[in-house]
C-alpha cells in the first residue's frame, strides 16, 4: 500500500531508509517538544537543524529529488516551516521558470548551494488577490539602465511573503513595470535585500517580520518597502519577457506566463495537503483504537471508540479523501511537469487547462482537508484539544492553504471562467472543441441514474452521475450568466450576480476530477489485496461524496429518493467493511513518530503513559509554585482572607 501511496516500491523503500537514517541522528531531532518552545526558540531550533541538513543532506537523500527533499523536510524540520521554506518552494522554481539561461547561470547555482536565501515577494498590505492593482513600481531609468523600485504608500508594502522578514537576503519581487510612462503590468525582478556579509538591510530597504500567525510560526512572513531602490535592468527575469537597453519591451508568448511560480505551488501543494490530512487521521484513528469509552452492548466491556458508527462516519470518508487527494495530486504534478517542459520550449497551449485544473483542486482539496483535520481533532475528544495531539498545529498549517496561492473563492472563479467558455462551446454546437477535462459537458446523459440497477458496473454509473450534476450545474450557471447579459447587464456585474452558482459548478467539476483520478488509480492496480482494500475505500468515497452533493441530482430527478436510500446504505456498509483496515490504511503512509510529532498518535499506542510524561515535562511543572501565584494570586487570596 505504501508503494501505491508514494508512487512506487522504490519511493516507499527510500522513505523508509530516510526515516531510519534520521532516527539514528539525534542532532536532527527536536531538542524538546515544539509546543513547549517560544516562537524565537522554534526559529533557532529550526535554523540549527537546517544548517546540519545542509552539511549532511547528501548522506541522507538525493537532494535533486523533490519527493526526497520534501520527506526530509517533513521529518526533520516539520510542518511549522523553516527559515528556507520559500527558498525551495517558490524562489528556486521562479528562477528556474522565469530567468533566462544566462540569469540562471548567475543565480541558480548560488541558490542551490545555499550561498543566498531567497523568497517570492508579491502580496502587498493592500492587495494579494488582484495582482493588476499591486502598487509597487519598477520604473525604468533609461539614463542608467536601471529599474527603480518604489513603495509609493503604506498599502504598497510587500506583506506576507514567507521568510522575507528575517531570513532571506534576496527575493523575486513582483512590481508593475513602467517604461517611458507606460505601465506594462506586474513583472518579476531579482532583488538583493540584505548585505551578503552583515545581513543588514541595504539602504533603501525597510524590512521585518509581520508577527505571529494562527500557525506556521517558524516562518518569518515579512514586510518590505523600497525607497527608490535601484537594480540593474538585467535583474528583470527575462526568460519570456525582455526589456532592451533602449527600453524596448518584448512581450511574453502568454500574458500570464509570469504566474508560473504560483501554478507550481498549486500543483505541488495537493499532495502536501493529503499528507497533512492523513497525518491527522493517523493520530485520531490510532487513538480511537486505544481509547475505550462506553458500551455498545451493556453486557460487554467498554468498547474502543472506533467501534461507534458515528466515529467511523467522522473519520473514514476523510481517509478516502486523503487517498483521493494523493492520487489526484500525483496526476497534477505529472501534468504540471509536462506543461512546464512545453512552456520552456515556447509551447503555451496547455497553460489554460493546467491553470483551471489547479485552481479548482487547490480550492476543494484545502477546504476538505481543513474539514477532515478538524473532525479528526474532535474525534479525539478532550485530548484532541491538547497540543499533545499536535492536530491543532496540523490544522493551522493546512488551513493556510485555503488562502495562500490564491484565495479559494477567487480560484474557483478562475476555473468557472474556463467552464463558462466550455459551456459556450456546447451551446454553439462546438462540443468537439472541448478539452479532455471538460469533454463530458458535450455528452448527452441518460434521463436518470442507473446506480442501483447495474450492480456490476464498476464505478461507471457513479462517474456518470457526478458528470451529470457537474454538467447540469455548469450549464445552469452559464445560462444564468448569459441570460443576465442578454438582458443588458454588464459582463462584470452579471458575473458577480452568478458567482455563487458559478463556484458551485467549479466545485462539482473538481470533485468529479478527484473521483475520476481515484477510479483511474484503482483500475491500474495489479495486486489483488491492495486493489480490494482500495476498492472498498473508493466505494465509500463515491457514495459519501454523492450523498454530500445529492441535492443537485435530486433537483431534476436524476436520482430518486429510493436511490438515495441505496447510496446511504452503501455508506454504512462500507464504513463497516473498512473498520478492520482503518488503522492499517493510515499506518501504510508510514509516518514516523518523529514526523508526526504527536504524543497521542504514537505507533506504540501507550497513550496514557505518554500523555502523563509529556504533561510532567511542561515548563510550568518545573516548580510547584509559579511566580504568577506568589506575585499576584497568593496576595489576592491572603487579602480576601483578612
Ligand atoms: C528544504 C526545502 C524543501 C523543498 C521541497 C521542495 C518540494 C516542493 C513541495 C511543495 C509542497 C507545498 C508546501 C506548501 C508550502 C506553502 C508555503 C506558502 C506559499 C504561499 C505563497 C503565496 O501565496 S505567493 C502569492 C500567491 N498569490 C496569488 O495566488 C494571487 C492570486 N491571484 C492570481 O493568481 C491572479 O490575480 C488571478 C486570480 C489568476 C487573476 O489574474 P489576472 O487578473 O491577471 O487575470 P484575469 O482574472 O483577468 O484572467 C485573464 C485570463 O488569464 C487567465 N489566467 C490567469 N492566470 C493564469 C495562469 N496562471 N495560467 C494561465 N492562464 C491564466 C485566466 O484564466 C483568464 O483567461 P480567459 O480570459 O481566457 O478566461
Ligand atoms: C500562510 C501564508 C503564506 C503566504 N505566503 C506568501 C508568500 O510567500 N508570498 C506572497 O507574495 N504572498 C504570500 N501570502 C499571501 C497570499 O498569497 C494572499 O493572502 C492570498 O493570495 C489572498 O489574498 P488577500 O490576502 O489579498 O485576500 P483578499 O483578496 O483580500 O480576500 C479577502 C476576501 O475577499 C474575497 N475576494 C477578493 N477578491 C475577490 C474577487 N475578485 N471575487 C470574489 N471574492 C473576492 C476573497 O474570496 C476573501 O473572501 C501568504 C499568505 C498566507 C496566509
Amino acid at each position: 500500500m505504501a508503494a501505491q501511496i508514494w508512487g512506487s516500491e522504490k519511493r516507499a523503500r527510500r522513505r523508509r531508509e530516510i526515516s531510519a537514517k534520521i532516527a539514528q541522528m539525534p542532532e536532527l531531532h527536536d531538542s524538546k517538544p515544539l509546543p513547549f518552545m517560544t516562537r524565537e526558540e522554534k526559529i533557532m531550533e529550526s535554523a540549527r537543524k537546517l544548517t546540519i541538513l545542509t552539511e549532511k543532506m547528501g548522506q541522507i537523500i538525493d537532494p535533486t529529488d523533490p519527493a526526497e527533499l520534501y520527506h526530509l523536510n517533513n521529518e526533520v524540520l516539520g510542518l511549522e516551516g523553516n527559515p528556507m521554506a520559500l527558498h525551495g518552494v517558490m524562489f528556486i522554481p521562479a528562477l528556474s521558470a522565469q530567468a533566462s539561461d544566462e540569469q540562471q547561470a548567475k543565480w541558480l547555482p548560488r541558490a542551490l548551494r545555499r550561498e543566498i536565501i531567497g523568497t517570492y515577494a508579491q502580496t502587498e498590505l493592500g492587495h494579494g488577490t488582484n495582482l493588476q492593482n499591486l502598487e509597487t513600481t519598477a520604473t525604468y531609468d533609461l539614463a542608467t539602465q536601471e529599474f527603480v523600485l518604489h513603495t509609493p504608500q503604506i498599502t504598497a508594502l510587500k506583506w506576507w511573503p514567507g521568510n522575507l522578514g528575517k531570513s532571506s537576503n534576496y527575493a523575486v519581487v513582483v512590481a508593475h513595470m513602467i517604461i517611458k510612462a507606460k505601465n506594462y503590468g506586474p513583472h518579476p525582478f531579482m532583488v538583493q535585500l540584505r548585505d551578503e556579509k552583515t545581513h543588514e538591510p541595504l539602504p533603501g530597504i525597510t524590512i521585518g517580520d509581520i508577527g505571529p500567525k494562527m500557525a506556521y510560526n517558524i516562518v518569518d512572513n515579512g514586510f518590505l518597502g523600497f525607497n527608490k531602490y535601484r537594480i540593474p535592468r538585467t535583474n528583470l527575469l527575462m526568460r519570456h519577457t525582455k526589456v532592451e537597453a533602449d527600453g524596448t519591451y518584448i512581450k511574453p508568448p502568454h500574458a500570464k506566463i509570469n504566474y508560473s511560480a504560483m501554478v507550481h505551488v498549486r500543483a505541488y501543494m495537493l499532495t502536501g495537503q493529503a499528507i497533512m490530512l492523513a497525518s491527522a487521521l493517523n493520530i485520531a484513528t490510532r487513538y480511537s483504537s486505544v481509547r475505550r469509552q462506553g458500551q455498545i452492548d451493556k453486557s460487554q466491556p467498554e468498547v474502543k471508540v472506533l467501534e461507534y458508527q458515528t466515529q467511523q462516519h467522522r473519520l473514514f470518508p476523510s481517509i478516502a479523501r486523503a487517498y483521493a487527494f494523493q492520487f489526484a495530486g500525483a496526476e497534477t504534478v505529472k501534468l504540471y511537469e509536462h506543461v512546464l517542459k512545453e512552456m520552456k520550449s515556447g509551447n503555451v497551449s496547455l497553460m489554460a487547462d493546467l491553470h483551471a485544473l489547479t485552481s479548482g483542486l487547490k480550492s476543494v482539496v484545502t477546504y476538505q482537508t481543513g474539514e477532515g483535520i478538524e473532525q479528526a481533532r474532535m474525534a479525539c475528544g478532550g485530548h484532541g484539544y491538547s497540543m499533545a495531539s499536535y492536530i491543532s498545529e496540523i490544522y493551522g498549517v493546512a488551513i493556510g492553504g485555503c488562502t495562500y496561492e490564491g484565495e479559494n473563492m477567487v480560484m474557483l472563479l478562475q476555473l468557472a471562467r474556463y467552464l463558462v467558455k466550455s459551456a459556450a462551446l456546447v451551446k454553439s454546437g462546438q462540443s468537439s472543441k472541448l478539452g479532455p477535462l471538460v469533454a463530458y459537458l458535450g455528452v448527452k446523459s441518460e434521463p436518470t441514474s442507473l446506480i442501483d440497477r447495474i450492480p456490476n458496473s464498476g464505478f461507471t454509473e457513479y462517474v456518470k452521475t457526478f458528470q451529470h450534476v457537474s454538467k447540469r450545474q455548469t450549464l445552469k450557471a452559464a445560462d444564468m450568466f448569459f441570460g443576465l447579459m442578454e438582458k443588458g447587464e454588464k459582463r462584470e456585474i452579471a458575473w458577480n450576480k452568478c458567482s455563487v452558482e458559478l463556484n458551485r459548478a467549479s466545485r462539482l467539476h473538481t470533485r468529479l476530477f478527484i473521483v475520476e483520478a481515484f477510479v483511474r488509480r484503482v483500475n491500474e492496480i495489479a495486486d489483488i489485496r491492495i486493489k480490494e482494500a482500495l476498492t472498498d475505500l473508493l466505494h465509500l468515497h463515491v457514495n459519501y461524496e454523492l450523498l454530500d452533493i445529492a441535492s443537485y441530482a435530486l433537483e431534476d430527478g436524476f436520482l430518486s429518493a429510493s436511490q438515495l436510500d441505496y447510496i446511504r446504505d452503501q455508506v454504512y456498509l462500507y464504513l463497516g467493511k473498512i473498520r478492520p483496515n482503518a488503522v492499517s490504511l493510515l499506518d501504510s503512509w508510514e509516518f514516523s513518530d518523529i514526523e508526526l510529532r504527536s504524543v497521542l498518535g504514537r505507533r506504540d499506542g501507550n497513550v496514557y503513559e505518554n500523555l502523563f510524561k509529556w504533561a510532567k515535562s511542561s515548563p510550568l511543572n518545573k516548580t510547584d509554585v509559579l511566580s504568577s501565584v506568589t506575585q499576584y494570586l497568593k496576595p489576592m487570596m491572603e487579602k480576601a482572607r483578612l
